[in-house]
């Protein structure tokens, strides 16, 4: 589906991620994680061609992302930026961006763009925001705007960076879970998450970022055993087990020696 291969990119000609190679498949969560600064918004950025790239091919249905059109490419790829412009416009408006790359000229929202925004709006929560303006809003909100605009799309790949963030945790627990309804249409997702529990939760695999270079990609049993967690994040980890047999991380602390 979309696929970095032999990916190098930064910005301003200094390479920040190095020799990435990765497949994100149909169907499937994949889950980035490492420390802060260890390229993990660069990653998505590259994926979407907002840094430079210096060396490799990002690839989208075995078409390289070059030589497709952004119009084509947004089409098919949703991108959820960590941070956000704000501004006058309102809610509905700003959700109705997320229809751009379907209009056709002369470029005017039809019937099914409504009908695309509003059940965005609603699959968000934000039905009652619509009249509002973007900058009247708490950062949750606007956060849940920039969310609907990611949905109101018909994209197959979805790409959200700390997507969690701004969010209370009933929201967070909702957007995880419109996280795997997107899975279950058949759809790609891939998200930076800082919460490893959340990671293990929805991921079918987690990938492991440290310094510009991808360390793993496996299921996130695999990735806990590896050792790699504790090692990337200096810290002391258990899995703990619930009742109801489901796994949980515990960060005991700061890694000592
Ligand atoms: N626009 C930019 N121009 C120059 N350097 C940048 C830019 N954006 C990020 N960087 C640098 O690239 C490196 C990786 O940053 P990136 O945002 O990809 O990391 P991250 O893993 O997503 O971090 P975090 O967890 O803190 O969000 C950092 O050293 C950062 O300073």
């Amino acid at each position: 589906m979309l696929r970095l291969e032999h990916i190098t990119a930064g910005y301003n000609k200094n390479p920040v991620i190095k020799d990435i190679d990765i497949e994100f498949e149909r169907g499937k969560i994949t889950a980035l994680i490492g420390p802060n600064g260890s390229g993990k918004s660069t990653l998505l950025k590259a994926a979407v061609d907002l840094c430079e790239i210096y060396e490799g091919t990002v690839y989208l249905n075995g078409k390289d992302r070059s030589r497709l059109g952004n119009k084509e490419f947004a089409k098919h790829v949703s991108y959820l930026p960590q941070s956000h412009s704000t501004g006058a416009i309102a809610v509905e408006r700003m959700v109705l961006h997320g229809r751009f790359p379907y209009l056709s000229y002369p470029r005017r929202y039809g019937k099914k763009d409504y009908e695309y925004c509003c059940h965005a709006m609603e699959k968000a929560g934000i039905s009652e925001l619509k009249g509002k303006k973007l900058e009247e809003l708490s950062g949750g909100q606007k956060q849940k705007v920039y969310i609907a605009m990611a949905l109101a799309g018909e994209a197959q790949v979805f790409l959200f960076d700390e997507p969690t963030t701004y969010l209370d945790v009933g929201y967070q627990l909702e957007l995880l879970d419109i996280m795997v309804q997107l899975r279950e249409q058949g759809k790609t997702v891939i998200v930076v998450l800082h919460d490893i529990n959340y990671a293990m939760g929805i991921a079918d695999r987690l990938a492991v970022m440290e310094q510009g270079k991808l360390l793993l990609a496996d299921t996130p049993v695999n990735v806990y055993e590896s050792g790699v967690i504790s090692r990337v994040f200096q810290v002391e980890t258990k899995i703990l087990t619930d009742t109801e047999g489901k796994k949980h991380f515990y960060f005991e602390g700061i890694k000592k020696g």
